[in-house]
């Protein structure tokens, strides 16, 4: 990705202040989505990191990872697997609790959907504290599967999420296209 495709992306994303907690500066990536050059120029990179990394299937965190997910998937020619919030999978599920920057959730695959022959990519918009990021790579270890990688729009350096995740990745690539 060229300086002008990651200026375009950054230009793109909106900082709203205390949303939606007193003291969090929201990364709002709406802007970016409504920007049909922007949001191609993002489904691009993030497909190009899925074939690089040799990814057989992408996986999406609700609800912004869903939304850059999918396309990455058709894009990069794999499936695509949602990680949901707990509750909203019909079938057998693997569920994991964690805690992000401004609360807790738990999130849940389908048992099913991926196994020892896939290779998974985990897409998502914000790389915060990590801990989104580690819930769903214990999900896709415990299916039986192997980590491809994690591939982030926005990584906030600040909040240490790259540290905290080191050990979960176990020498898997954690891509982030802007560093903040
Ligand atoms: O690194 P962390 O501190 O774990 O935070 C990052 C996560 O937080 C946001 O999702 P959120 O749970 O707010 O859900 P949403 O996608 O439904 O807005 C974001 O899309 C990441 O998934
Ligand atoms: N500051 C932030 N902006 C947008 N999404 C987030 N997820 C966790 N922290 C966030």
């Amino acid at each position: 990705m060229t300086v002008e495709m990651r200026e375009l992306l950054l230009s793109r994303i909106r900082d709203v202040a205390d949303y939606p907690k007193p003291g969090v500066l929201f990364k709002d990536i709406t802007p970016l989505l409504a920007d049909p050059a922007a949001f191609t120029v993002l489904t691009d990179a993030l497909a190009e990191l899925c074939v690089t990394h040799g990814a057989t299937k992408v996986v999406g965190l609700e609800a912004r990872g869903f939304i850059l997910a999918a396309p990455v998937a058709v894009r990069a020619g794999v499936g695509f697997i949602p990680v949901r919030k707990a509750g909203k999978l019909p079938g057998a599920t693997l569920s994991q609790a964690y805690e992000l920057e401004y609360g807790t959730a738990e999130i849940e695959i389908h048992a099913e959907d991926i196994g020892a022959d896939d290779r998974v990519m985990v897409i998502d918009d914000v790389l915060a504290t990590g801990g989104t990021a580690e819930a769903s790579l214990e999900l896709i270890r415990r299916a039986g599967a192997e980590v491809a990688g994690v591939a982030i729009l926005m990584e906030l350096g600040f909040l240490g999420g790259r540290t905290r995740l080191e050990p979960s990745l176990r020498g898997a690539p954690l891509e982030a296209l802007i560093t903040l």
